[in-house]
């Protein structure tokens, strides 16, 4: 019934393909290492196409502890425009389809019509993007560039389940995009593109693409992903913005604000994303933040095919707005999801409450959900809960414990960081859970269940919980 893993359990690492055999082993640069050449030539770059203004600009990139940064060259007040991207300089579905590759690519999702641009541009000598593309990091601590010896760290997470599953998600795709695409077009990508560098195309448009923009779907926007993520920036809503500008502002350009005060000399920063969890922000970028609520644990539930009620419970579900498999997300410090515990409910129910199923309650039914339906029903979403959770925890091989004390015990790398710091989250909220379950199992004799609400709505039940029948005369 509860399942914890968004993905199925997979191998550690998928099998290599015959490309990845082929692909010789790469010495991988940080960006930390980026010739400081490389930035200049970047930055004349960005000024031939007026992309950054001619004098004072508020802003240039810089080495900073993050990699590259945007370093402010002057006092910036709270809200104030550090970086105006044109969109001719935006790499976007619309960049593809105008390219050479544009035409091949049009059944293609934005994601991976992108990420094929990027990798076909990083190897064509004469690239128009070559400035742009020498900043950019041949590698991350996003754990889809972790080797195996580093993934082993994160045994027994959700984290690892994902990586895996999006590795073999986007292996997939490039598969399919190399049958279809690459093989038969040779003469269009000018040197042999493996699925090692097709997967770091995509990590780049992961952790530095911008999406949900209005009436695009997501563009690499040199310059402007230089900025850097700040735990400390909890203001909502996003730092950038596209306007228009020129004659009748029919230019657009991509707009970055600082969204706090910045000293000259130091850093802007903007805020990712405060939805995210720290997993999320593992895969997508490489980092964590150390606030709880970071710390996530989903937890499955779906209703098995072989429920006898499938149906009926199917149908429940729907007519409530919830899918036979549901994904809860449990913070870590905070109240389960409000629809968890009736959805646990109903996926428990049988026997004796099956009666509630039947479609006179149709209209009424999650109401009831919400509330305890029988100590049966309770104690059974109680067993599989804790059960499911014991079972989670003992997959991981190191405790609460000892995460803390390999924490304190000095200088750990930033992806060792990271994996002590998810597997700690997670455990955390699998015991949280565990704990809310256990405290629910010790109070199943004192809770009201359906039938008692009933009779008392119906009146039927004195104070003292005694029933009254009428007395025949
Ligand atoms: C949008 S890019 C920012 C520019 C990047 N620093 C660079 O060198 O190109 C996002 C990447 O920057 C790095 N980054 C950003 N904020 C960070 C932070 N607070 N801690 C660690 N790394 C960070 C991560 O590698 C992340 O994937």
């Amino acid at each position: 019934m509860a399942s914890l893993h968004r993905f199925a359990r997979t191998p550690l690492l998928p099998k290599p393909s015959k490309t990845q055999r082929k692909a010789k082993p790469k010495t991988l640069r940080p960006t930390s290492s980026l010739p400081s050449a490389s930035i200049d030539n970047f930055w004349h770059w960005l000024s031939d196409k007026k992309a950054v203004p001619a004098s004072s600009p508020p802003v240039k990139p810089a080495m900073v502890r993050e990699g590259l940064g945007l370093v402010a060259q002057r006092d910036i007040s709270r809200g104030e425009s550090v970086v105006e991207v044109p969109k001719k300089l935006w790499i976007n579905p619309d960049t593809v389809a105008a390219s050479d590759i544009g035409g091949l690519c049009r059944g293609l999702k934005p994601w991976m019509a992108v990420a094929l641009f990027l990798v076909r541009e990083k190897g064509r000598p004469d690239s128009a993007w070559r400035p742009y593309i020498n900043i950019l990091p041949e590698v991350t601590d996003s754990t889809i560039f972790w080797p195996e010896e580093e993934l082993l760290e994160l045994q027994g997470t959700q984290l690892l389940n994902t990586t895996l599953g999006v590795k073999e998600y986007v292996q997939g795709e490039f598969l399919r995009i190399e049958e279809e695409i690459i093989v038969p077009n040779r003469g269009l990508f000018s040197s042999p593109i493996t699925v090692d560098d097709f997967l770091w195309a995509f990590g780049m448009v992961r952790s530095r693409g911008f999406s949900r923009m209005p009436g695009e779907s997501l563009a690499l926007v040199p310059l402007a992903d230089l900025v850097n993520h700040s735990p400390s920036i909890t203001a909502e809503g996003t730092s950038w913005e596209i306007r228009g500008t020129g004659f009748f502002s029919r230019e657009l350009v991509f707009s970055l604000q600082t969204p706090i005060y910045v000293k000259a000399g130091e850093q802007v920063y903007i805020q990712y994303d405060l939805g995210k969890s720290n997993a999320e922000l593992a895969l997508d970028y490489g980092f964590i933040e150390s606030r709880s609520d970071r710390g996530v644990y989903t937890l499955t539930l779906e209703i098995p095919e072989s429920d006898p009620f499938y149906g009926d419970k199917l149908d429940i579900l729907e007519s409530n707005g919830l899918k036979e498999t549901e994904y809860f997300d449990i913070v870590l410090g905070q109240a389960l999801p409000p629809d968890m515990l009736p959805y646990l409910r109903l996926v428990a129910l049988g026997g004796t409450d099956a009666f509630l199923l039947e479609s006179i309650f149709r209209n009424s039914i999650w109401g009831h959900l919400e509330l305890p339906i029988s100590r049966a029903n309770e104690e059974l979403i109680c067993r599989v809960i804790r059960d499911a959770c014991k079972s989670a925890l003992s997959a991981y091989h190191t405790t609460i414990e000892e995460d803390q004390n390999l924490r304190e015990s000095g200088k750990l790398s930033p992806r060792l960081e990271i994996a002590i710091g998810v597997r700690e989250g997670e455990k955390k909220v699998l015991q949280q859970i565990d704990g809310i379950f256990k405290d629910r199992e010790t109070e199943l004799d004192g809770l009201e269940y359906y039938q008692e609400r009933r009779l008392r709505d119906l009146g039927l039940a004195c104070d003292q919980d005694e029933i009254i029948f009428w007395e025949s005369k």
